[in-house]
């Protein structure tokens, strides 16, 4: 056989795809990424992190006008919402993304192609192009990088229009009067926030007795939900969606107590289908070449990133962990680093979560609930946002800061925070984590006043001794 011409061959432009290749361009490598999209950045820059987070900018901002002014001594006069805008606003803030990469690809020397990928052998992986015809590239290594998809809700086909999936949530060209959401998970309160924010009537429904998914600690999920609740929004935890079905101009939902209990029908203009993302990699041709997925679809890998054939690896959602952007932009530098040098690093243990709703919730490393599980024990130390003087000056007070701490060597176990930019502040966290720091650590070092960031601070003081302000 000929030798592989290329040095690195990407399926997948997302953010574990793209990532891959600026960093293996830099390092240079001779390598080609390929996406089927027809623009790079994947999920995450098209239909995932950014628009969701343009919406929710500029759905708070509608949201405040409205209802959040006038005891700040503002008054304004009629405000109307234009929907199409708000969607175009949104769009340029991804175009502007998505050709940034173009450019990133082109500074450092990432051959793109635009197709569709699929391997004939394992160095070999023809591309049916876009536009017509198809081409074959070899490489010494082979990266699967081809992300995830919504998992569907057997009986709900998703329209897009009626009953939508993210994607569609993010591209309503009205405000539904009543809208449901199926799945109390991170998408399910985003997109509930955007949209109650935006006049639609909100129910969200959600198996689990906690919203916010299982990784999220039980006392902060239950606050959000009061906080949520008050906005608004309707929820129906520890209720399990049994069916639905399409009616003349909406759709009936069928639920029940997850226990067990009397049926209820809902009705609803709009349903979001939100129960989590599964692997993609359908027509890659894996069975072809003996690459094995796991019972939910994960790409099976090593340590290193590496199948059964070690030159073919796999990072992002197509493979296991969780499902975030910066998770996957982690796996991507390391996985060109252990290409190149043998070594690379990623801390499974210090991936920090935020939810963006309003106020966002964000946290890293362990919860309550994990440490009673396995037995750890920990102290706790809060602080409220009500104490804190920035968080009173702009009149935002609610949430807290809780950090988890061994009570013996104080190291941190795991930060939560309820409140307004803790997406911002749980950066201070992980790097803590990251570092082994003790909650001490972070009291003794100085931090500017006033910032929401002394709440940080505070907590960290009462984990350890006492804060100074509560
Ligand atoms: C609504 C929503 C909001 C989100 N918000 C956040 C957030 O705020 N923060 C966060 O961290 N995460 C967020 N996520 C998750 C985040 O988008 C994903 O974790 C991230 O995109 C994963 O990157 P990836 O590269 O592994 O996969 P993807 O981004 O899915 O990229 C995979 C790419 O591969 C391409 N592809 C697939 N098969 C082929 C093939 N055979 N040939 C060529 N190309 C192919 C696809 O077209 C796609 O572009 C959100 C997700 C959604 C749905
Ligand atoms: N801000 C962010 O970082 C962000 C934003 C959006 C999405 N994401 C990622 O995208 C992925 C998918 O998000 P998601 O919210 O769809 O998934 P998820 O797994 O976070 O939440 C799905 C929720 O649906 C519930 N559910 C499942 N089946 C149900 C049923 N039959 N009836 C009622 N509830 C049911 C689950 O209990 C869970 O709470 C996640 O991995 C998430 O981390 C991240």
């Amino acid at each position: 056989a000929t030798e592989a011409d290329r040095d690195l061959v990407i399926i997948g432009g997302g953010v574990a795809g793209y990532v891959a290749a600026i960093k293996a361009g830099q390092e240079g490598m001779k390598v080609t990424c390929i996406e089927k999209r027809g623009t790079l950045g994947g999920t995450c820059l098209n239909v995932g992190c950014i628009p969701s987070k343009s919406l929710l900018n500029n759905s708070h901002l509608y949201h405040t006008i409205l209802h959040d002014t006038k005891h700040r001594g503002i008054e304004v006069g009629d405000v109307k919402l234009n929907l199409g805008q708000l969607m175009k606003a949104k769009e340029q803030s991804v175009s502007g993304l998505t050709k940034g990469i173009e450019f990133l690809f082109k500074k450092n020397g990432v051959e793109y192609l635009k197709g569709t990928g699929s391997f004939e052998d394992p160095h070999t992986v023809k591309v049916e192009l876009n536009d017509g015809g198809e081409t074959r590239v070899t490489g010494k290594n082979i990266l699967i990088a081809t992300g995830s998809e919504v998992t569907p809700f057997p009986g709900l086909e998703i329209d897009e229009k009626t009953i939508i999936s993210s994607t569609g949530a993010l591209s309503l060209d009205h405000v539904p009067k009543k809208f449901l959401v199926i799945g109390g998970g991170i998408i399910g309160l985003e997109m509930a926030s955007v949209w109650s924010r935006l006049g639609s009537e909100v129910t969200v429904v959600e198996y689990l007795d906690q919203i916010g998914g299982p990784g999220m600690d039980t006392e902060i999920s239950k606050n959000i939900q009061k906080i949520l609740k008050k906005q608004g929004i309707n929820f129906k935890t520890g209720t399990k969606v049994l069916n639905g079905e399409k009616t003349g101009d909406g759709v009936k939902i069928n639920v029940e107590a997850a226990k067990g209990g009397k049926p209820e029908t809902l009705e609803a203009d709009v349903v979001l289908v939100a129960i989590g993302r599964r692997p993609y990699t359908k027509g890659l041709g894996l069975e072809k070449i003996g690459i094995e997925l796991d019972e939910r679809g994960r790409v099976i890998i090593d340590q290193e990133y590496r199948t059964k054939i070690p030159h073919i690896r796999c990072v992002g959602d197509a493979t296991f962990g969780p499902m975030l952007a910066h998770k996957a932009e982690e796996e991507a530098v390391a996985v060109v680093e252990y290409i190149k040098k043998g070594y690379g690093h990623v801390n499974y243990g210090c991936i920090p979560a935020v939810m963006y709703t309003f106020p966002e919730v964000a946290w890293v490393g362990q919860s309550e609930q994990d440490l009673k599980k396995a037995g750890i024990p920990y102290r706790v130390g809060t602080f409220p946002f009500s104490a804190n003087s920035r968080a009173k000056t702009n009149l935002d007070t609610e949430g807290f800061v809780k950090m988890l701490a061994d009570p013996e060597t104080d190291r941190l176990l795991g930060i939560h925070i309820i409140g307004p930019n803790a997406g911002e502040m749980i950066a201070e966290g992980t790097l803590a984590l990251e570092y082994g720091a003790s909650s001490e650590d972070i009291a003794r070092t100085c931090h500017a006043h006033p910032t929401l960031a002394e709440a940080f601070k505070e907590a960290a003081m009462a984990t350890y001794s006492k804060a100074i302000h509560f």
